[in-house]
């Protein structure tokens, strides 16, 4: 109940379509133990009294009755629905609405199959007992006491003769859900392993192909699909023997029903149409309740999603805004005082003492191995993960004391692998601005390198872009990301990597553009190339997390150090190809 309970304020505000459902409910169900009853009149009052005058009279309340429960019915159903339907529109929207806020720290660990499952099979599993479910089990208790009180007036013997049955149902019933609910648990974990197989086949589509893997993609997805089809299997084998288990207890109920009710209507103790109405009443009992074991599991497994959809609401946020945090706009001074930053609690440091300042306006270039920390540094002036020592400052104020939004919004970031969304090339580009004109996006991509072959393209600026962008090269990707960098006009720069795909001859020309678009912009190079950020005003060398060395390129290149190593190897056979480019 503490899973209902803490979800409580996504249903229960739209209570009254609820409330109404249950009194619809409550209408069909008395109307339905009302016919029994008409039965035993038309049997007992008319058919053995021969008072065939009241006929007209039973068929046109009866008429009315279907009308009346018809309408019920409609009602019940559709209100039902909306309660569910409008409650988990807003659960999904919210559970939306997490996701976005929710740190980079929540997506290291988190399997993208396994949210789409939650967003998808877990909210519907929710609604399908707030819709039905919920109303259902009230329906069938609702149906029970109705039935037995009617029972026991015509019989009180024969009530409770017949009542004799229900114990062995209620073991049959709790038995089942003790096995069922497992299994069904069983089927969901399977069916999310299923998804994860194959979301990861689709995103690693590349890597699968290029190292030949297809069978063993097709094995692997083979043996989920196997484990699937065992799962569901079994559980269909508990359901088909349950149901005949308990229609044969229901039979036995029957037929002492009829041996019992048969011997006190020939005593004479017992009314024919009584007995017939109880014959009725009886399957009143048996069914809803056989239905109990359908309801009991559905609400297992609501509360099983309710569950994992709680875990992403009550996810905890890593970076809270604070109360203060200001609105305003960013010059772009950047100083990092004895930074150190870990990622997973007593892992090595990912960047230890890290300390530097970057005037407004002023590029800083950042090279070393791989893994030496350099996106790391820039990540925590987005601040998407937060230092462990140190202080992060813009402008002077410690990166947390601005709004995220204030911060995010001016700083540009261009990633090595960027995403790109299936909409137009336009919209991509102006993503990040969706105010910004058509002139502005051509500037930006004519800047970026990327406008002479969006042209080439059959659609220009309209062509529409597969799922990651696929149908462009991984150059020209890049070019485009950073013609979206560009459009939102940032204080800070970040190119992480950013020209790694693209041919040297225009990573040249980009440059050239982006120093006009870099002026009065701080910038963040952070590059293997040392073409790429040999103009910086500040180079930083990194190794495993510290920074080992440090000045202009002029400073380092005959430093004797990693730079210079860096240096040489690279410009041993490209120094002529460079001048020939300038
Ligand atoms: N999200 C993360 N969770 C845990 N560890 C991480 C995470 N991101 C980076 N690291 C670790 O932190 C260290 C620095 O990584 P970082 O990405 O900053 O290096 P880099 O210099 O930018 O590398 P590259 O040139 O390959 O992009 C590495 O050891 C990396 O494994």
């Amino acid at each position: 109940m503490e899973t209902f309970k803490k979800l409580k304020r996504f249903y229960w505000p739209y209570k009254k379509y609820f409330i109404w459902s249950i009194l619809f409910m409550l209408v069909v169900t008395s109307i339905t133990v009302v016919y029994p009853i008409m039965l035993q009149i038309t049997i007992d009052d008319v058919v053995v009294q021969s008072r065939y005058e009241l006929i007209p009279w039973i068929c046109g309340l009866f008429l009315g009755l279907m009308v009346i429960k018809g309408f019920s019915t409609f009602s019940f159903q559709y209100l039902g629905d909306l309660f569910g339907m409008t409650s988990v529109y807003k659960l999904r929207e919210s559970l939306y609405d997490k996701l976005q806020t929710l740190a980079f720290k929540y997506y290291d660990n988190a399997k993208t199959g396994d949210i789409m499952s939650r967003l998808t099979a877990d909210v519907e599993g929710f609604r399908f007992f707030l819709s039905v479910g919920f109303a259902e089990l009230l329906r069938i208790i609702s149906l029970i006491l109705i039935s037995l009180s009617i029972m026991f007036y015509y019989s009180v013997p024969l009530a409770l003769v017949t009542m004799a049955a229900m114990p062995f149902l209620a073991i049959v019933v709790f038995q089942f859900d003790k096995r069922v609910h497992p299994a069904f648990r069983n089927v969901r974990k399977s069916f999310g392993q299923l998804n994860t197989r194959v979301q990861e086949n689709i995103s690693g589509m590349n890597t699968v192909k290029s190292l030949s893997r297809e069978d063993f993609e097709i094995g692997r997805f083979s043996n989920s699909n196997d484990n699937y089809r065992q799962k569901y299997l079994f559980t269909s084998k508990l359901w088909a023997r349950f149901f005949p288990m308990m229609e044969f207890i229901g039979n036995v109920s029957a037929v002492v029903l009829l041996a019992y009710g048969g011997y006190l209507v020939i005593n004479e103790t017992m009314n024919p149409g009584e007995l017939v109405a109880f014959f009725s009443l009886v399957w009143y009992i048996m069914g809803p309740l056989m239905n109990l074991g359908f309801i009991i599991n559905q609400f297992s497994q609501a509360k099983a999603s309710g569950e994992r959809l709680l875990e992403i609401l009550e996810a905890k946020e890593d970076i809270v805004e604070k109360e203060s945090a200001i609105e305003t706009t960013i010059k772009g001074h950047v100083e990092f005082n004895d930074v150190t930053l870990t990622y997973i609690k007593d892992d090595d440091e990912a960047l230890k003492n890290i300390s530097f300042d970057a005037p407004p306006g002023k590029t800083i270039g950042l090279i070393g191995a791989t893994g030496s920390g350099k996106t790391s540094i820039t990540q925590l002036i987005t601040r998407f993960y937060e230092p462990e020592q140190g202080e992060v400052l813009l402008d002077g104020r410690p990166v947390s004391d601005y709004k995220l939004k204030t911060l995010r919004s001016q700083i540009g970031f261009v990633l090595q692998e960027p995403f790109l969304f299936s909409t137009t090339i336009r919209e991509n580009i102006s993503y990040g601005n969706p105010e910004v004109t058509e002139d502005q996006i051509v500037q930006a991509a004519k800047m970026a390198q990327a406008h002479d072959f969006i042209m080439e393209l059959p659609n220009g600026y309209d062509t529409l872009l597969g799922e990651r962008g696929m149908g462009l090269s991984g150059g020209q990707k890049q070019r485009i990301a950073i013609a979206r960098a560009i459009c939102i006009d940032p204080s800070i720069l970040i190119l992480d990597d950013a020209t790694s795909a693209v041919d040297m001859q225009t990573e040249f020309k980009i440059q050239k553009a982006l120093r006009e678009v870099m002026k009065n912009r701080t910038s963040f190079i952070i590059a293997h190339r040392i073409s790429s950020l040999k103009h910086a005003d500040e180079i930083l060398v990194l190794e495993d997390g510290e920074i080992v060395e440090r000045g202009t390129h002029d400073d380092l290149v005959n430093n004797n150090g990693p730079y210079e190593r860096i240096f040489n190897i690279q410009y041993q056979d490209r120094e002529e190809i460079l001048s020939a480019v300038k």
